[in-house]
């Protein structure tokens, strides 16, 4: 059973008949301002499909031109007429070949409009948002859910897993139209359940504005985009969208409770009427009362209610426990019971390249792949590796270019202080300077070396492992390539680790 938010819609691209409905009932009743506009002959233009960037448009389609960081895209609105639109929504009417309609918001509009352009989802949606641990929470729901027997997908960083899917993504929170295509093709498949990341940027831009949500969770908040976000408040404000606009009122709100933030996040879930559950230490819902740090795994004893549960979870980090946390409050929240969740936790498979064991020398020396690319991500997966290292933790990382520039030498200070050996390497530089970057970082890193070659930085540093220590490659996780200028080259941490660790071999 799936939702159906226009049975018509959905009938017709079940049929695999070209798909298109009529504008009016693509608007819905969400856009009042719409309403007097629609109830003239644009109101009956068959649309064939929907797009934000002019150069996909095809013939039949309405443009919804959004204003984005470089560009307006009503400036696009002839260019999509050219290639065939059959009408354009904008912010304000502008004077084209084509009809153009004004709404207030055009990135809810678009978003709105897909969903019931594609006219279906999974039943039970859930989407997490924070600094870190979106995509291990996304991973660890849909985890949960399949262990309980339920269809389950998840849609975020790493790409889509479902049970016929395994595939690469590029954005975190995919764009509205391409979102709404894959859930109804998930729906087609069976799949009941899905958990979805909120990024920042997908929040702020309505990305998530037409998926109906069964709950939300926050993780935590960090320093991260500050190069899109004025301010660490604007930023907080983004994600709290997900709970103040976009979660319907009274649903479960899960909201990691040991985080300096949590209590705002509390706060803007309860003004929102939302169901607050709290998960932590100080968590009212999933209460953690005690962890235990192993190598490879972390035993934690947790509460609900007045049932307590000793549980093994699979995996190094103490910031895992606090995403299987959340993710067991989110499945619960969406029916999973207590004893079932608590039993998916002991089965848990971390997400690619999220404090991922690669492999290890001769002598025991292990080695991470890890995703930190962001200062308390940095510091986060640093302390966690101290507990059991009895020798050196060694760090290979780097910045990536175009993005935030003041994180550089803030993740300097934090490889320095944090970690024995510090390795400074590149992480995609795009358009910059590679050594330019470096040299940023290695303003607060007197500790560090550098080696700009990402290959041979990690070859180095295996090279250097001894009994006890412990290596974390960081920065590019579950990354397939680096891109230099313009051009991205096949590139795994992975692999690059696992090849330096064989060469020690032979
Ligand atoms: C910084 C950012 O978020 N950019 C988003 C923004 O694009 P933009 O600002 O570059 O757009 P623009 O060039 O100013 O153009 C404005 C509009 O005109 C359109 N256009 C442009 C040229 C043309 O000939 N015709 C035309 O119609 C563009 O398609 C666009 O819709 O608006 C576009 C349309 O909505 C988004 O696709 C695009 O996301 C791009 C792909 C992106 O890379 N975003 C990243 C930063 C992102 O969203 N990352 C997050 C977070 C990841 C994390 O957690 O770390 C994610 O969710 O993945
Ligand atoms: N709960 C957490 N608290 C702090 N750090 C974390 C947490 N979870 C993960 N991390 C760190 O952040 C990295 C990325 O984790 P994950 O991919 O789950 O987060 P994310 O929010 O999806 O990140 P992104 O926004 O980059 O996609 C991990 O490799 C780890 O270093
Ligand atoms: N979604 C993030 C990932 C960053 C990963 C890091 N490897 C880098 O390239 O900076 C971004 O595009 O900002
Ligand atoms: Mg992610």
């Amino acid at each position: 059973m799936n939702v159906d938010a226009d049975s018509r819609g959905a009938d017709r691209l079940q049929e695999g008949k070209v798909h298109s409905m009529k504008l009016r009932d693509l608007a819905g009743d969400q856009f009042p301002e719409l309403e007097a506009q629609l109830e003239g002959p644009a109101g009956l233009l068959d649309i064939s499909g929907l797009s934000s960037d002019s150069r996909n448009v095809e013939p039949g389609n309405a443009f919804v031109a959004v204003t984005g960081t470089k560009a307006d895209g009503a400036g696009f609105i002839a260019d999509a007429a050219g290639r065939g639109a059959a009408v354009a929504i904008a912010s304000q009417p502008v004077d084209a070949a084509i009809p153009v309609l004004a709404v207030k918001e055009p990135r809810r509009f678009l978003s709105i409009a897909a969903a019931r352009f594609y006219g279906r989802q999974p039943e039970t949606m859930v989407a997490v948002t924070g600094t870190a641990g979106k995509t291990s929470v996304a991973s660890f729901t849909r985890q949960i859910w399949a262990h309980a027997g339920h269809a389950a997908a998840m849609i975020g960083t790493t790409g889509v897993v479902s049970p016929t899917r395994n595939e690469y993504g590029a954005l975190t929170t995919p764009d509205p139209v391409s979102l709404h295509k894959l859930l109804a093709e998930l729906a087609d498949e069976g799949v009941t359940h899905a958990s979805m990341e909120a990024s920042s940027h997908g929040l702020d831009q309505s990305r998530l504005d037409g998926v109906k949500l069964s709950a939300a969770a926050f993780t935590n908040l960090g320093r991260d985009h500050m190069d899109y976000h004025p301010t660490v408040e604007a930023y907080m404000a983004a994600k709290m969208r997900l709970f103040d606009t976009l979660l319907p009122k009274g649903a479960p709100a899960v909201i990691f409770a040991d985080d300096p933030w949590s209590p705002q996040a509390v706060q803007a879930a309860a003004d929102a009427g939302h169901d607050v559950r709290t998960v932590g230490r100080k968590g009212d819902y999933l209460t953690l009362k005690r962890v235990e740090h192993f190598r490879h795994k972390q035993t934690a004893e947790i509460h609900i209610g007045d049932e307590i549960f000793e549980v093994d979870i699979p995996l190094a980090g103490d910031f895992q426990v606090a995403n299987a946390l959340v993710a067991a409050g989110l499945a619960m929240s969406t029916g999973v019971e207590p004893k079932a969740a608590m039993a998916a936790l002991e089965k848990l498979v971390g997400a690619s390249g999220r404090l991922e064991l690669v492999g290890h020398t001769k002598d025991g020396a292990l080695a991470y792949v890890d995703y930190a690319h962001k200062p308390d991500a940095l510091e986060n997966v640093l302390n966690s590796v101290r507990p059991f290292t009895t020798g050196r933790v060694v760090v290979v990382f780097g910045c990536g270019g175009d993005r935030d520039r003041g994180k550089r030498p803030i993740m300097g200070e934090i490889a320095c202080r944090l970690a024995d050996v510090v390795i400074v390497t590149d992480d995609n530089p795009r358009s910059e300077e590679p050594a330019a970057i470096r040299a940023e970082i290695m303003t607060a890193a007197a500790c560090a070396s550098e080696i700009g070659d990402r290959a041979t930085a990690i070859r180095e540093a295996v090279g250097m492992l001894t009994s006890g220590d412990t290596l974390i490659v960081a920065g590019k996780g579950h990354e397939e390539g680096q891109t230099i200028g313009g051009v991205t080259l096949p590139f795994s941490d992975h692999a690059e680790v696992r090849k330096a660790l064989e060469e020690l071999k032979s």
